[in-house]
């Protein structure tokens, strides 16, 4: 198996079609269907967005299960970043509406998106480099010891907090918790991220391209911990523009062109080849 990395810029139907990549399998898992009085985490109603004269997201809905996994698709410019922005509250949409868990929602900064329970991992902000992981794991909700204003980090428990994140992630981590974030590699910053977002519990887990800068073996990996990120009961919503990564672990996918929506499938209703057709005729 090689460790070969993959071509960030490239687009989805440069992708031989049929063909397979080293390690990722496009397994043909049990999709289990949608029950039908079941609410969605978070839905987007008829979503537009321009800024000036650039017309970035027209009438673009979709809803994202807690225990399942929305992939976002769509070539360069097709509005999957902007979209995510606007679920995550960096801005508001022009017209149409979010639904957290039912209920309308309009998130005033990205901060109150957090709190509610929406975490999104930007692809090149997945970790502090400057903190080490267990900091990075522990981030904002620090245990601390000490009494009134002399209070500092608990690192022990810090440090167990840590241990048993990536443990409930299955990451097998050999070095030591007090590595600094600018030290390990962009696979493991994601799963770190991963770890984070699931010890504290997010609904709504977002994933920006998380493996679109990794080996092939990195990304692998990766695609795993977001399965796990689910399989623990997270609604997740994992942006690519690689077909093949949404196909491996998706439940349901949204495919974005031209900033609408060009389809909502569910993962055993598409294969490889029907996704690079409809791209490469909406494109
Ligand atoms: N801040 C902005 N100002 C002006 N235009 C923008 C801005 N952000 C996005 N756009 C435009 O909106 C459209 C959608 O862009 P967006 O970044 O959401 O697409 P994308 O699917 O994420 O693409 P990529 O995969 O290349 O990141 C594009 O035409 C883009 O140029």
């Amino acid at each position: 198996m090689t460790d070969k990395p993959m071509d960030p810029q490239a687009a989805p139907r440069s992708l031989p079609v049929g063909s397979r990549s080293d390690d990722l399998e496009l397994a043909q898992r049990v999709i289990q269907p949608i029950p039908p009085d079941s609410v969605p985490v978070m839905e987007a109603v008829n979503i537009s967005k321009g800024f000036g004269a650039t017309t970035a997201l027209v009438d673009v809905s979709l809803k994202a299960y807690q225990g399942r996994i929305l992939a976002l698709l769509g070539d360069n410019g097709a509005g999957k970043s902007t979209l995510i922005k606007i679920l995550s509250g960096v801005f508001p949409p022009d017209q149409g509406e979010l639904r957290f868990q039912g209920e309308p929602v309009r998130f005033a900064n990205p901060g109150e998106a957090r709190q509610r329970g929406v975490a999104t991992v930007f692809q090149d902000l997945a970790v502090c480099e400057l903190l080490s992981v267990t900091r990075n794991i522990v981030l904002g909700r620090e245990p601390q010891k000490g009494v009134g204003p002399f209070k500092f980090l608990d690192l022990k428990r810090a440090d167990t907090m840590a241990r048993s994140a990536l443990h409930k992630l299955g990451v097998r981590w050999e070095r030591g918790l007090d590595e600094r974030g600018i030290n390990i590699s962009g696979g493991e910053r994601q799963s770190l991220a991963i770890a984070r977002a699931m010890f504290f519990g997010s609904a709504l887990l977002i994933l920006d391209e998380p493996t679109s800068a990794l080996a092939v073996r990195q990304a692998g990996r990766v695609l795993e911990h977001i399965a796990k990120a689910r399989d623990d009961g997270q609604a997740v919503i994992l942006i690519t523009h690689n077909f093949r990564h949404a196909l491996s672990v998706a439940d349901d996918l949204t495919v974005l062109a031209q900033g609408r929506v060009a389809g909502h499938f569910r993962r055993d209703e598409i294969e490889l080849d029907d996704l690079t057709d409809l791209v490469a005729r909406v494109a």
